[in-house]
């Protein structure tokens, strides 16, 4: 893993999403946000009420010295009684507050985080080919937790502050301007430095990101139960950990220079503000020595001066606390503002309501983002309903790309797809899919119940769930679980089974069986399944294309007997199209592949040395 190196400082000084966190508090919980306000504007008060009380306390006390009264005697112990009560109230009030942010907090970092995983899932598959999305992806589920509603309590809290700030401001100045002036003068090279350490914080994270999620990628596969067997065989485990440990050391080490730093500042700005506060307190404390204050008045106006120093940090903190946050969840709202890639700027129009549907690929071409080179070339293809088509092709040669686009996953980049002859870009992405059904080559084993990684939430197909699971082949295996249907798959949950590969692949096909989509695209679904069970499923493949369109994708070329049409990809162009005997009459690519499949392996081919070779004599 290579070094993050030095964080760049020049993160922009703005609170500009300030305002968008609190509209997402707002939106979360309008009444909540509203309460919490309520508490923090009379909690703001209260300081300012226990100031006035103490120096009608302290002016009773020097009024009764000098003129003993039972008069006195009432209005100092008033005072004191309503100092008590407002002490008590605050108490109240926080603990209120306290109890209505968490709620909120809570709340508001749900809504956060769904949204992230929202706009996640809303995304085309292009955003998750660039590693730059990861690293954007990364940062907004990590800022998203906390943040928004620490970002929310900063800024109350900020609020608070400066509202009890601005009242105690406002006795100091009346008591003594230049104090007041001093103390806020001395606060700036402070928040100057506060401010520059939180911007080379945001920069050192923001840098960190790749490495950050290589090491929790290290992290996963060191704990993934299905790699488990491979990272034991392979002894991965040492090899890893040793990788994480230097990779962690320099975290460290940037984390300890970066603290040395930004500590070292922060004492030069309190320092001064230190000098400063001092300084006003001898200011105060000659004018009341000269006479020109009362012991009352100095008394409040030295309690009011510490106050608002303390008070004076605590707005500082809020400030450089919400910079910070404010400066992270730039990360959150910029991943918000994420779109869609693909083209569907045109104007859209409804899906046909025709029964049969034809989709048309005409000189399609498709380079992946980022790809130097285009992965499909001219392709031009028909696939009609009731037909069974076949696409072969050796490793790479576009197979899966071409299922990518006819599950409009992307759009082509050359050339144009149509259904019933509209351009597929008319639709909406979601309601065109609606339209196909995909057994993936590395299709998905989901740890949830039978029954939901068949539906997968679709209750409104839950009646042909049986029969998607007969046509499948997987009568047996549901009369085998303790809960039929109900049963939960995987080892990840309690009671879960595991199911071997084939079985799990039979799952995928029941899956894409039971929508009642056009067009069935199976992508090498017997490559875990046995000789029986693939026999049974290429030949159901006939009865269940009645009316659909069926593309299926194998490496057997056995198995495209049954199909109407085969379609033969090289290196991204389809350089065949028949039936098989006429592929086979043809001599090319086809003929080619499936000779060199139906051979045994000991053949009449040219003696020539295979790629192992050389390894086999380097191990003797
Ligand atoms: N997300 C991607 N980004 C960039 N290139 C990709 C991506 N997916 C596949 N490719 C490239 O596209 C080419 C075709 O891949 P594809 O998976 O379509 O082949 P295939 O014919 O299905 O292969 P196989 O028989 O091994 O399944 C390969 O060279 C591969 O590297």
């Amino acid at each position: 893993m290579a070094s993050t190196g030095r964080p760049r400082t020049q993160a922009p000084l703005t609170l500009a999403f300030v305002w968008r966190v609190l509209r997402l508090v707002w939106n979360t919980d309008p009444p909540g946000t509203l309460l919490a306000a309520v508490l923090l504007v009379v909690g703001a008060c209260i300081p300012t009420g226990l100031l006035w009380a103490s120096k009608g306390v302290v002016d009773g006390v020097a009024a009764g010295i000098a003129r003993p009264s039972e008069e006195n005697l009432y209005r100092v112990l008033g005072w004191i009684g309503l100092m008590a009560l407002l002490a008590i109230s605050r108490e109240l009030f926080q603990a209120l507050a306290e109890y209505v942010n968490d709620g909120l907090g809570r709340k508001v970092e749900a809504q956060a985080t769904l949204s992230v995983l929202a706009k996640a899932a809303s995304l085309d598959l292009a955003h998750f080919d660039t590693p730059h999305f990861y690293d954007q992806l990364e940062k907004a589920t990590r800022e998203v937790g906390f943040r928004p509603m620490v970002l929310y309590r900063e800024t109350l809290r900020g609020m608070q502050s400066l509202a009890t700030l601005v009242a105690q401001g406002v006795l100091v100045v009346g008591l003594f301007p230049a104090a007041l002036a001093i103390v806020l003068l001395a606060c700036i090279p402070e928040m100057r430095f506060q401010f520059r350490g939180v911007a080379r914080k945001f920069g050192l994270m923001d840098m960190r990101s790749p490495s950050g999620r290589r090491l929790a990628y290290y992290q996963g596969i060191l704990t993934d139960g299905t790699l488990a067997k491979e990272m034991r065989v392979f002894g991965v485990a040492p090899w890893l950990l040793e990788h994480m440990r230097e990779r962690l050391k320099t975290f460290l080490t940037e984390d300890r220079a970066l603290a040395s730093q930004n500590a070292r500042l922060g004492l030069g700005g309190r320092v001064l503000s230190r000098v400063a506060y001092y300084g006003a307190y001898g200011a105060l404390a000659l004018e009341a020595l000269g006479g020109r204050m009362s012991l009352g008045t100095l008394t409040m106006g030295v309690a009011a001066l510490q106050t608002l120093q303390i008070h004076l940090s605590s707005v500082l903190m809020s400030l450089s606390s919400a910079f910070e946050h404010n400066l992270f969840l730039s990360r959150y709202f910029e991943f918000l503002r994420l779109q869609p890639t693909l083209q569907d700027r045109a104007p859209r129009v409804p899906l046909p309501r025709d029964i049969h549907h034809e989709v048309e690929l005409r000189q399609v071409g498709f380079r992946y983002p980022g790809a130097e080179q285009p992965t499909l070339h001219d392709i031009n293809l028909r696939l009609r309903p009731g037909e069974v088509v076949s696409i072969v092709g050796e490793n790479g040669s576009g197979k899966t790309t071409l299922v990518k686009l006819l599950a409009r996953l992307y759009d082509p980049s050359e050339g144009v797809m149509t259904l019933n002859g509209t351009d597929l870009r008319q639709f909406d992405p979601d309601e065109y899919r609606s339209l196909v059904s995909v057994v993936w080559q590395d299709f998905a084993r989901f740890e949830l119940t039978l029954r939901d990684n068949v539906l997968l939430g679709n209750e409104a197909r839950a009646d042909q769930l049986e029969a998607a699971l007969h046509a499948a082949g997987l009568d047996d295996v549901v009369a085998g679980l303790p809960h039929g249907v109900n049963t939960m798959l995987g080892r990840a949950f309690e009671d879960g089974v595991q199911l071997s590969s084939g079985q799990w692949q039979r799952i995928a096909v029941a899956r894409a069986f039971v929508r009642a989509a056009p067009l069935l695209i199976l992508d090498e679904p017997s490559s875990a399944l046995d000789a029986r069970q693939e026999h049974d499923l290429f030949h159901r493949l006939r009865e269940l294309g009645r009316g659909r369109a069926v593309v299926f994708i194998t490496h057997r070329l056995s198995s495209t007997r049954v199909a109407d049409r085969i379609v033969v990809l090289d290196k991204g162009r389809i350089v065949e199209q028949g039936d098989h005997e006429s592929l086979l009459r043809a001599e090319g690519t086809y003929a080619r592949l499936f000779r060199l499949q139906a051979s045994p392996y000991v053949d009449d081919l040219e003696p020539r040395e295979t790629p192992a070779e050389p390894m086999l004599r380097t191990l003797g």
